[in-house]
């Protein structure tokens, strides 16, 4: 996978509270054989229309958000069923960071095996990036590195994360290349040991 040092991008409001696993990607759409192609189907209920056509009310529709890889929504994103389909939906669709006062634990673990960063801020540090991308074209650079979130207008505030979601991210490791780094220690292990 990538590997994710920092990001500047495009940032997208979705104002909106426990957003669950099933808004972002509808169970009808799971079907698929890869993790590839999932993003045509992110939000599709809020995207779409009964007869499949865009909606033109749902703000990610908006041309103002076109390119956009950061998401900023309200708290305990992620809500709901464990399909790992939800942060592939998110990533394929183009998005490289989540930003929320809180997630579930479930989500927030298969986004940062998949690459996705969730990033928590506090309720007020959120309301104000919702604030400012409603209002306007508006970029962040979010910093793994230095775990700092900021914008060129003066935002700046700091994050934390557990340190091996940092490593698996910085590094672009999934949970087999983290296994494979101790690979010396296993086929050490396994000279003295009847392996089944
Ligand atoms: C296994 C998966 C498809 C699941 O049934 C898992 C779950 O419900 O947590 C879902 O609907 O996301």
């Amino acid at each position: 996978m990538e590997p994710f040092k920092q990001h500047t991008g495009l940032v997208y409001p979705l104002n909106r509270t426990n957003v669950d696993t099933d808004q972002i990607i509808p169970k009808q759409f799971l079907k698929r054989i890869s993790r590839q192609g999932f993003g045509q189907y992110l939000f599709y209920n809020w995207r779409f229309d009964k007869k499949d056509r865009p909606r033109e009310d749902f703000s990610l529709n908006f041309p103002k958000y076109k390119g956009t890889s950061i998401l900023v929504s309200g708290e305990n994103f992620g809500s709901g069923s464990s399909r790992e389909h939800a942060p592939w939906a998110l990533q394929d669709y183009g998005f490289k960071a989540i930003i929320a006062p809180s997630f579930a634990d479930i989500f927030s673990n298969n986004c940062t095996k998949n690459g996705l960063l969730p990033v928590v801020l506090t309720d007020a540090e959120v309301s104000q990036l919702i604030k400012n991308a409603e209002s306007d074209s508006y970029h962040l650079t979010v910093d793994l590195e230095n775990l700092k979130v900021y914008d060129d207008k003066g935002f700046e505030t700091s994050f934390t994360i557990d340190e091996y979601s940092r490593s698996m991210l910085l590094n672009g490791w999934d949970e087999i290349a983290v296994t494979l780094t101790h690979e010396d220690k296993i086929t050490e292990f396994e000279k003295h040991h009847v392996v089944y």
